[in-house]
């Protein structure tokens, strides 16, 4: 089983060539999941599976069974968290982008150290806090979010619940998990937190539901309330606590591995560093303040944000449903009652065919491909059959468009306010860490950095 933890990308790179590159799908163990492996699927069956009904093909249950989350107390994903950010946030991403900007500016302050002089810092804890105060504007609303037990808790949820899911699936036999939320101290410490959540969120949803506070209902507080309300569905301050928790843990470490991983290329490829500089100064003596629009204009920076999440995609594979029947694909290939099945968004990023030259880091790739095919495609946050590193079909990530823009605010205040390296006697970024299927840029790797005297 071992090699199934720490060999997994040449294991996926075998079933790449053997099967998926011939329209095969192929079966590989799932050390998280050991009853149930998982078939990969080749490309040919992603529009089947884009369109396959909910009730049949199902996401949340993948996540919820592979993860654990009901048996520790977890929240899980459901139709009301997604169609809140699908239709919400979404929407209210152009009015956020200034508030959002207030907080990054604040948070900044309150968590990154003073760089007088060359100061080496551990970067990704920092990254983690400012992405989740940062966020915390959309989903808790201004006063939450300067928090500090708020932020605390919403940052020691996640941390929590991955130590009792990896606990409880070590110690604990399928039979006897239902047990875990009793027994266990880190899925006890799941519950204690999300009571704790709930505490705290109880007074701001009576406020909301009251009609007492609409003056700050810009905020996931309030849409999440409006979505369960339009559905006629009662929403607990548990719930909301669980939904509120749901998005954390889907957004805040992927985004800030993502922007750990940016940045390491932007160490690696200084004369890309040097053009996204000019073209932020250029931007911003244009627009005069960050806007959405202003955000789209840095055409570079996307496309660099892109090519760095291609060649450092944080998943092997997306696009993961369970089949909860027994499932048909048009050309014969039958799914059994209970098969996960999943595609090979990393070995697709480096297929030759599909991106030339793949294992070469190209900063304008996209940028090109923008210029010369389709301006409206392509972008960081874009989805396609060529790019499933946001998934695909009705589940494919809500949440890009707000991780697109809080990470190119977290960016511009870095590259413009600091100069930054790489500690140690390694100038270059440090291989990506592989464990099971996901795959992570080195979170351990001290950077040197030091503010510039003048500031944005
Ligand atoms: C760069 C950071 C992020 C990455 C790489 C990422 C990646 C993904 C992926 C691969 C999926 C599964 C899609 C599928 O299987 O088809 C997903 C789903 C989801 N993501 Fe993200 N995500 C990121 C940021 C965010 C943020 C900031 C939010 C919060 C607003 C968010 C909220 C969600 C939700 C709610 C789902 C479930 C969608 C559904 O069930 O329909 N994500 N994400």
């Amino acid at each position: 089983m071992a090699r199934y933890i720490s060999e997994t990308k040449t294991l996926m790179d075998q079933g790449q060539a053997q099967h998926l590159k011939k329209g095969r799908p192929f079966m590989i163990r799932n050390p998280s999941d050991e009853k149930h492996p998982l078939v990969i699927l080749p490309l040919k069956y992603l529009s089947e599976v884009k369109s396959a009904p909910q009730g049949k093909l199902s996401f949340p249950t993948f996540l919820d069974k592979s993860n654990l989350l009901t048996v520790v107390g977890g929240p899980t994903m459901n139709f009301e968290v997604t169609r809140m950010v699908r239709l919400r946030v979404n929407r209210a991403l152009k009015d956020l982008v200034e508030p959002l900007q207030d907080e990054c500016l604040y948070a900044w302050n309150k968590v990154v150290p003073a760089c007088a002089d060359w100061t080496p810092i551990t970067l990704f804890p920092i990254l983690n806090q400012l992405f989740a105060r940062i966020a915390a504007r959309v989903m808790v609303g201004p006063e939450l979010c300067r928090d500090d037990e708020w932020l605390n808790l919403a940052l020691s949820y996640t941390e929590a619940s991955i130590k009792a899911i990896r606990g409880v699936r070590a110690k604990y036999p399928p039979s006897l998990r239902f047990l875990a939320q009793y027994l266990d101290s880190n899925a006890r410490e799941v519950l204690r937190i999300r009571r704790r959540a709930a505490q705290m969120l109880g007074p701001y949803l009576e406020a909301r539901r009251s009609g007492r506070d609409r003056s700050n209902s810009d905020d996931a507080l309030q849409w999440l309330l409006d979505t369960y309300e339009s559905r006629k569905k009662a929403l607990s301050a548990d719930q909301l606590a669980q939904d509120e928790f749901i998005l954390n843990v889907a957004s805040i470490t992927s985004s800030a591995a993502v922007a750990l991983s940016i940045i390491y290329d932007l160490i690696d490829h200084p004369d890309s560093l040097q053009e996204i500089k000019e073209e932020i100064n250029r931007v911003f003596g244009e627009y005069q303040t960050w806007t959405r629009a202003s955000l789209n204009s840095l055409l570079l920076l996307d496309s660099f944000m892109k090519e760095s999440l291609r060649l450092h995609t944080l998943q092997q594979l997306t696009v993961q449903r369970a089949a909860l029947v027994p499932w048909t694909f048009k050309d014969g290939f039958q799914l059994p009652a209970g098969t996960n099945i999943s595609f090979a968004s990393q070995q697709l990023n480096l297929d030759e065919d599909v991106y030339p030259d793949a294992q070469t880091f190209d900063a304008k790739r996209f940028l090109r491909k923008r210029e010369n095919i389709d301006p409206n495609k392509f972008h960081f946050a874009s989805v396609s059959d060529d790019s499933i590193i946001f998934g695909a079909g009705f589940h494919a990530c809500p949440g890009r468009f707000l991780a697109q823009d809080v990470l190119k605010l977290m960016l511009i205040q870095l590259l413009m306010r600091y100069d930054f390296k790489l500690s140690g006697a390694s100038q270059s970024r440090p291989p990506d860490i592989a464990y099971n299927f996901s795959v992570m840029p080195n979170i351990g790797t001290q950077l040197l950095m030091k503010e510039k005297l003048t500031q944005r």
